[in-house]
């Protein structure tokens, strides 16, 4: 599967000049993106009139293309502007509307409104007149449509710029933008559709793609399948949530390591009580360990960074989550070895990192560079970066994930999914993605405990 590119506005105009320079008319591509969003809405079946706002870049050149197709399609068309047309390509766009342009300012409201006022060149919020009209008519509308991005939007990191209304329906021109998946933003997009223009465009950067997942082939063993090693510390309800999450992952075998006793739990797991440090380095040498997690349930106590310290110093493939994080504040760069993976949530990635330039996005993959590991930036957006540059991020994850544990649960999965693939950032996409699908599988309200349940046939949707 071909993942959905995610483009700065920046990098969407290095695309478009490369199609330009490979031939495509510049008209040519406004008028393929114009018509792509006219068949959007004009697929959503709703016949009644619309009215086009128009800015004064390409944005609203797009603008005056759908509203001509629009008409040509028969449905009654007004277009309101907020002035002149700036660009070449819109001003062609415009003189080939027949029809009246009316202001912004004195349009009346339609039963449905298109917002072709700004996209990608937006470079700071909109006039609060402005904002305040399209939040207005959209308020009216029945059904609103936001051309690329609600005008006000922040394109590279997803910040309100201005204050922005909430859309029906988000038509993303090309390619996804940051603001699309990005919060706040992304909030505002409602139904989020991609509008092929039929240019060429980098997917290092893209949205995170359903997983291809394999059954165990007939030569496998438990070892074969990936042994996980979870170690555990001063809380083993954290522990046992990702002990069992990484037994349900398709991993082969899961073995505990808990500072005291604890209930069993899974009969499948194996449980090793081992308080001494030392002691328990020496059981992660064991070579057949494919991947060792540390962090929930570990405690911030003395004994915790004695065995986060066992942890690090055992040369298998790691996972780090929680209270490990927290432990390595001020240390992250000099003491995670590469090619681990790190599952902060917001707290601990400020506390990690500080205070990193630009979007989610960027900053996720700045961390990784720091680390030489994979992060897991987790959130209503979680973004999944790897040092060499591929990020991905996720969309339109159940909120009902917002709940105790489930970081847990998550970061059992992605030791899981590391023993059976040995591949940090395939993993880490692998799990995220299981993680939604066993959320959404489990449905609203329900417990960390109930995405258990949920995960074997999260795993059978991709086999
Ligand atoms: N790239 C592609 O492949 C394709 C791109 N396409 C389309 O082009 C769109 C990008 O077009 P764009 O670059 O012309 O920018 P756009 O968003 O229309 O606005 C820029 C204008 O607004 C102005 N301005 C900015 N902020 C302002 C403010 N707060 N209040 C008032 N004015 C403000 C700014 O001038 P400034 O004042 O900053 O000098 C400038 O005049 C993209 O989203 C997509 O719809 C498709 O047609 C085809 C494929
Ligand atoms: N509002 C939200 N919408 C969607 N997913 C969320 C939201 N808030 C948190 N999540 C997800 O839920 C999980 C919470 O993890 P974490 O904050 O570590 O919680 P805990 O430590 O209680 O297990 C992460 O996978 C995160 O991406
Ligand atoms: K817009």
């Amino acid at each position: 599967m071909v993942p959905d590119p995610i483009l700065t506005a920046e990098a969407m105009r290095a695309a478009e000049r490369a199609a330009f320079d490979a031939g495509v008319d510049p008209y040519e591509l406004m008028e393929r993106a114009g018509a792509a969003a006219a068949q959007i809405i004009w697929r959503a079946g709703h016949r009644r009139d619309v009215l086009v706002l128009s800015g004064p870049g390409n944005n609203g050149g797009d603008g005056f293309v759908i509203a001509r197709i629009l008409r040509e399609l028969g449905v009654p068309v007004r277009v309101a502007s907020l002035g002149d047309s700036r660009t070449a390509s819109a001003q062609r766009a415009r003189a080939l509307w027949d029809g009246p342009v009316e202001s912004l300012a004195d349009a009346a409201p339609a039963a449905q409104l298109v917002d072709a006022l700004f996209g990608t060149g937006l470079t700071r919020g909109l006039d609060a007149a402005v904002a305040e009209r399209l939040g207005a008519l959209v308020a009216h509308a029945n059904h609103s449509y936001a051309i690329d991005l609600p005008s006000g939007v922040g394109t590279d990191d997803g910040v309100l710029l201005s204050v922005a209304p909430r859309f029906d329906v988000t038509i993303a021109l090309g390619a996804f933008k940051p603001a699309h998946l990005l919060q706040p933003a992304a909030d505002l997009m409602g139904r989020l559709v991609r509008a092929d223009i039929g240019i060429a465009m980098p997917r290092d950067v893209h949205v995170l793609a359903p997983p291809q997942l394999r059954a165990p082939d007939a030569v496998a063993h438990k070892y074969s399948r990936g042994l996980v090693g979870v170690v555990g510390g001063s809380m083993p309800g954290a522990a046992a949530l990702a002990a069992a999450a990484a037994a349900r992952s398709g991993a082969g075998m899961v073995r505990r390591y808990d500072a005291s006793p604890c209930e069993a739990g899974l009969h499948a797991i194996v449980h090793q009580q081992i308080e001494d440090p030392t002691v328990l380095g020496d059981a992660l040498f064991a070579p057949r360990l494919a991947s060792v997690l540390v962090g929930p349930g570990l405690g911030r106590e003395e004994g915790a960074q004695a065995r986060l310290g066992a942890v690090l110093a055992c040369g298998r493939p790691l996972v780090l989550d929680a209270d490990a994080l927290t432990l390595l504040a001020g240390n992250v760069a000099t003491h995670v070895p590469a090619g681990s993976i790190l599952t902060p949530h917001e707290g601990e990635f400020v506390r990690l990192f500080g205070d990193l330039p630009g979007s989610k996005i960027d900053r996720a993959l700045a961390a990784a560079r720091i680390t030489n590991s994979v992060m897991v930036y987790k959130g209503a957006d979680s973004v999944i970066a790897a040092p060499d540059g591929r990020a991905a991020v996720t969309r339109g994850v159940s909120t009902w994930l917002s709940t105790a544990g489930t970081g847990d649960v998550l970061a059992g999965l992605v030791a899981g999914r590391l023993a059976v693939t040995g591949d940090p950032f395939r993993a880490a996409c692998e799990a995220v993605w299981l993680h939604g699908e066993a959320a959404h599988r489990a449905g609203p309200a329900f417990v960390a405990d109930d995405l258990l349940a949920a995960l074997p046939a999260a795993i059978g949707s991709r086999l």
